[in-house]
């Protein structure tokens, strides 16, 4: 369903049911909070100020609500007035799905209240009686008409089409109550289907306009936390376990049941008060949730992100991040021996098990990017249900040591942290060659060769050997050659990696 043709030429998406302004034209990002959260647009205070109608240049609907061309015809939203006075001319064109456009508009998400995740982008009305949700396409319209240009620098390439983020939101699985993290919320298009799908959302974004428009979008959603900053520095785990206690509180608040509210009879009968005590008995305390992250994410952060969010298994229940193709066929490699067979491998190895979902064309984004895009997803493991290894740490230094010299042997390559004697003397003991390279031994075997350079360290120094705890749990499930190294995963290795499909 649309809006009447005539209000749909100066409404800004800032604009409430009433027509009037929330923020448009106002410099958003200096009411905004950096590095902390907020519900989306709380603090902020609403200006009042009516559209001063579209600026000359602007493209789009006529008067009449016909179009001329693929802008959608809206007025300004968060934009500064720096920006548009610096702003090119010509802004990008970008594709423009087919269908009724309408105009997002404040809380036209909470109003929808759909939890579907059905989200009706494509023009479709059925998430909201008054207003669709606006589609991927017509959303980056929107920002290019406001001369508001992608920013390489920031990895923006927009996701343009809706059933490919229902998708995702799909094959992520978020349902009601999720707690989602997304990083890079940009445009909200994302954003938008994981909150139609009933998740509550905390988002960092670090472009400070795009922050500043989703904040003024999404003030009244309260279902939806922005962060402002970089999601490399901001403190994600910080983030997540607020999330995460956030949540727990909330489910600790007391729900009164109807049969205990006060009633007008002055003394209980027993029954009443049998009835009222069985009711007080303590509620079971409720299950802290792990968080979902659901990112298309900046291409040039991916390496960055993932060395943060790999290790956080036990707040984190699993990763779903659209790549790069490559990168997501490199980062899914499951057996030893190839050319792509990366430290990276053996780290995402350790902490999850990862899966290349489908490929997304490149001209599903605009920027149209280089090369195609795919869903990734990573199932963290929590820490109980990692490998044993005498140290996570060590375990990570042998394996980025033994790849930072590839060709050499690794008799050769860990020199600087094993004399040659020891790395020939571990890898015996553990069945493997003497002379083997990084790129042919698994994750089993790098941490079958970790236990024994421990124990060969520990024995040389006349340590005590490691808790027979540990030992039992390494002597479970023996890597090659009798090599301990305690397994929760080992028959993973080998497989290969899951079948595809193609957007
Ligand atoms: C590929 S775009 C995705 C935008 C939107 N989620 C979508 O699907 O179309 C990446 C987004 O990440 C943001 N971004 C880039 N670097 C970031 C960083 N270090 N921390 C947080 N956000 C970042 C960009 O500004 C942009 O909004």
């Amino acid at each position: 369903m649309s809006l009447p043709a005539s209000l749909q030429h100066h409404r800004c998406p800032a604009a409430g049911p009433s027509g009037r302004h929330a923020v448009c034209g106002q410099t958003a990002p200096a009411r905004l909070l950096h590095g902390a959260w907020t519900a989306a647009g709380r603090s902020r205070t609403a200006s009042t100020t009516p559209h001063a109608g579209r600026r000359p240049g602007a493209g789009g609907s006529s008067r009449d609500g016909s179009r001329s061309g693929p802008r959608t015809g809206r007025g300004s939203s968060g934009a500064s007035q720096q920006q548009r006075r610096t702003a090119p001319a010509s802004p990008v064109q970008p594709v423009i799905e087919e269908g009724p456009v309408d105009v997002p508009a404040l809380g036209w998400m909470w109003r929808a209240g759909s939890s579907s995740g059905s989200g009706s982008g494509d023009g479709d009305a059925t998430a909201s009686a008054s207003r669709p949700m606006p589609t991927a396409a017509a959303t980056v319209a929107n920002l290019y008409e406001d001369r508001i240009k992608a920013k390489k620098s920031l990895g923006q390439n927009f996701m343009m089409d809706d059933t490919i983020l229902r998708d995702i939101v799909a094959a992520a699985a978020v349902g009601p109550g999720d707690l989602v993290l997304e990083v890079g919320p940009g445009t909200g298009n994302l954003t938008k289907h994981l909150l139609a799908a009933g998740a509550r959302v905390t988002a960092v974004e670090k472009d400070d306009t795009l922050y500043g428009r989703l904040g003024v979008e999404y003030q009244q959603v309260p279902e939806l936390q922005l962060v402002h900053g970089d999601a490399v520095k901001v403190g994600l785990e910080d983030i997540i376990k607020h999330m995460v206690e956030q949540d727990r509180l909330q489910q600790l608040q007391p729900q009164q049941p109807q049969s205990e509210q006060p009633s007008s009879s002055s003394t209980p009968s027993p029954t009443t008060a049998t009835s009222a005590s069985s009711l007080a008995a303590p509620a079971p305390a409720p299950k802290a949730k792990r968080v979902k992250v659901v990112a298309n994410l900046p291409y040039n952060i991916t390496k960055e992100l993932l060395q943060l969010l790999l290790p956080l298994g036990g707040l984190v229940s699993d990763l779903h991040l659209m790549l790069q193709h490559e990168a997501g066929e490199r980062l899914t490699e499951r057996t030893p021996g190839g050319r792509e067979w990366r430290a990276a491998n053996i780290r995402t190895l350790f902490y999850c098990r990862p899966k290349y979902r489908f490929r997304i064309s490149r001209f599903k984004y605009d920027p149209v990017p280089g090369v195609d895009g795919a869903l990734v997803t990573f199932a963290l493991r929590p820490p109980g249900a990692r490998l044993q290894v005498p140290s996570e740490q060590a375990l990570m230094e042998l394996v980025d040591k033994a790849f930072s010299e590839r060709r050499k042997k690794m008799r050769n390559s860990l020199s600087p942290l094993y004399s040659s004697e020891e790395v020939e003397s571990a890898l015996a003991a553990c069945g493997l060659d003497v002379d083997a390279r990084a790129q042919e031994l698994t994750l089993e075997q790098f941490a079958a060769l970790s236990w024994q350079l421990h124990r060969q360290r520990v024995a040389e120094l006349g340590l005590k050997p490691p808790a027979p705890a540990e030992e039992q749990k390494a002597e479970a499930a023996p890597a090659a050659g009798g090599c301990g190294a305690g397994s929760g995963q080992g028959a993973e290795a080998g497989s290969s990696r899951a079948g595809r499909e193609e957007r």
